[in-house]
C-alpha cells in the first residue's frame, strides 16, 4: 500500500494540480500520490475542494494547472471515457428501467463484450456487492442501499484501476451507512483495487481508510492514517475537524501546562473527579478545576463540559460501562476537577481552530 520506496508506480499522482473557478481556487497546487489498492478519504468541510479533486481525476474538469497521472499514464489531457477510472455517486444513477442485471451490464454492452462474457461478469459483480438473487429486481423494488450496491456494481464490473466514490453512502440513514461502511471496506480488500473517498464525515473516513488526506481551502492540511490523524493531529483545524479537541492556548496554558503554545487533549484522556479525590499537580499530570456546564448522554458514553477556573471550556467524554464511578459528578453547576497526563497533550502551532462551541462539537 504505501507509496515511498514503492517498485510499482502510484495509481494516482497529482503534482501541482489546482482548478480556479474565477476568483475561487477550489484546489490549489496539489500535490497527492495514492497507492496502487489503497482505500483513500478526501475529508474536509464543505467547500474545501474534495468533489472537485476528484471530478479533476475522473476528467469532468480540467485543471488550471499541474498534470494528473494514472498508473504511469498521463492523462492531464485524456477525455473522461478514455481513463481507466470509474465514479459511484450519491445519487446512484441506475437506469429505472432496467433490472439490476441489465443496469450492471450496461457498461460493457457499451464496449461490445459479448453476451456470455456479458452475463458472467455482471454476475460476479452482483456476487461481490452480495446482490445475488437479484439479478431480475427493477430498482424501485431495491432498498437504498441495495441501489447503491447495484451503482457499485455497475462500476466494479469494468475492472476499472481507480474507484471514485463521492459520498455513496450520504442519502442512507445512520444505521444502514454504518453497515455499508463495513462492507464498502470488505468489498474494496476482496477486489483490489484502489478506492478513492470523499466524504464530510469524520468518523466514515476514521471507519475505513487507510489513509485520509483532510482539506481545508483547496489544500491538505494533515495527511495521515487514521490513528495518526486523531491521535497526532498536525493543526488546530484537524484537531478540530477529526473528534471533539479540547484546545488549551494563551495564558490558559501559560497557567495550566506551565509554558506558550497552544495544545490538544482528547475528550477521553480526560478525568473527571470530585475536588477531595484531585490529585496535585505535578510534572506528570496537569489538575484543572472547574464547573460543569452541560452533560450530554450518548448512550454508550457521556460528554461532560466544563469551565475551567483557568478560562478554558473542555470537554470530558467516558464511558458508560460503568456508571457510578463519575455519574455523581454529571450535575450542571457541580464542581469537580479535571485531570490529564501531560504527556497526553499534543503540542500545535499555528492558529486557533475553527469556531465550534464545545456543545457544537459533543453531539
Ligand atoms: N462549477 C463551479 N463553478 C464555480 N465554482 C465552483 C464550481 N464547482 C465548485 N466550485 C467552488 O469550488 C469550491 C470547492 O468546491 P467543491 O465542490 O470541490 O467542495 P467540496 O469540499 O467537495 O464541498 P462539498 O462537501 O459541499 O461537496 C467551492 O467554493 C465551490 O463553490
Amino acid at each position: 500500500m504505501p507509496t515511498e520506496g514503492s517498485s510499482t508506480p502510484a495509481a494516482i499522482s497529482l503534482s501541482g494540480l489546482s482548478k480556479h473557478f474565477g476568483e475561487v481556487r477550489a484546489v490549489d497546487d496539489l500535490d497527492l500520490q495514492i497507492a496502487d489498492g489503497e482505500f483513500f478519504s478526501m475529508l474536509g468541510p464543505s467547500g474545501s475542494g474534495k468533489t472537485t479533486v476528484l471530478r479533476l481525476i475522473a476528467g469532468f474538469e480540467k485543471p488550471t494547472a499541474g498534470t494528473i497521472v494514472l498508473g504511469d499514464r498521463d492523462v492531464t489531457d485524456v477525455p473522461a471515457y478514455a481513463r481507466d477510472v470509474n465514479t459511484v455517486f450519491q445519487d446512484y444513477a441506475i437506469f429505472p428501467h432496467m433490472n439490476v442485471l441489465q443496469n450492471v451490464e450496461y457498461g460493457l454492452r457499451v464496449k461490445k463484450v459479448r453476451k456470455t462474457e456479458r452475463r458472467r461478469r455482471a454476475e460476479e459483480a452482483l456476487a461481490t456487492v452480495r446482490l445475488e438473487g437479484f439479478a431480475d429486481r427493477r430498482p424501485h423494488q431495491l432498498s437504498g442501499g441495495q441501489r447503491q450496491r447495484v451503482a457499485l456494481a455497475r462500476a466494479l464490473v469494468n475492472r476499472p484501476r481507480v474507484l471514485l466514490l463521492d459520498e455513496p453512502l450520504g442519502a442512507l440513514d445512520l444505521k444502514l451507512r454504518r453497515e455499508m461502511q463495513i462492507e464498502l471496506k470488505q468489498i474494496q480488500r476482496d477486489v483490489g483495487i484502489t478506492f478513492v473517498f470523499v466524504t464530510h464525515d469524520q468518523e466514515e473516513a476514521l471507519t475505513m481508510s487507510d489513509r485520509i488526506a483532510v482539506f481545508n481551502e483547496g489544500r491538505i492540511e494533515q495527511l495521515a492514517a487514521p490513528v495518526e490523524l486523531y491521535e497526532e493531529p498536525a493543526s488546530a483545524f484537524v484537531a478540530g475537524f477529526v473528534g471533539t479537541s479540547n484546545l488549551i492556548q494563551g495564558a490558559v496554558a501559560q497557567q495550566l501546562v506551565g509554558r506558550e503554545g497552544t495544545f490538544v487533549v482528547r475528550p477521553e484522556k480526560v478525568s473527571m473527579v470530585a475536588a477531595s479525590d484531585a490529585p496535585p499537580p505535578g510534572p506528570d499530570t496537569c489538575v484543572a478545576p472547574g464547573v460543569v456546564r452541560e452533560v450530554v448522554y450518548l448512550g454508550a458514553s457521556t460528554h461532560s463540559v466544563v469551565a475551567l477556573d483557568a478560562g478554558a471550556t473542555l470537554t470530558v467524554s467516558h464511558q458508560n460501562s460503568d456508571r457510578s464511578i463519575e455519574a455523581a459528578l454529571e450535575r450542571r453547576e457541580q464542581r469537580v476537577v479535571l485531570t490529564w497526563r501531560r504527556d497526553q497533550l499534543v503540542s500545535l502551532g499555528g492558529a486557533a481552530a475553527p469556531g465550534t462551541s464545545p456543545m457544537e462539537e459533543t453531539r
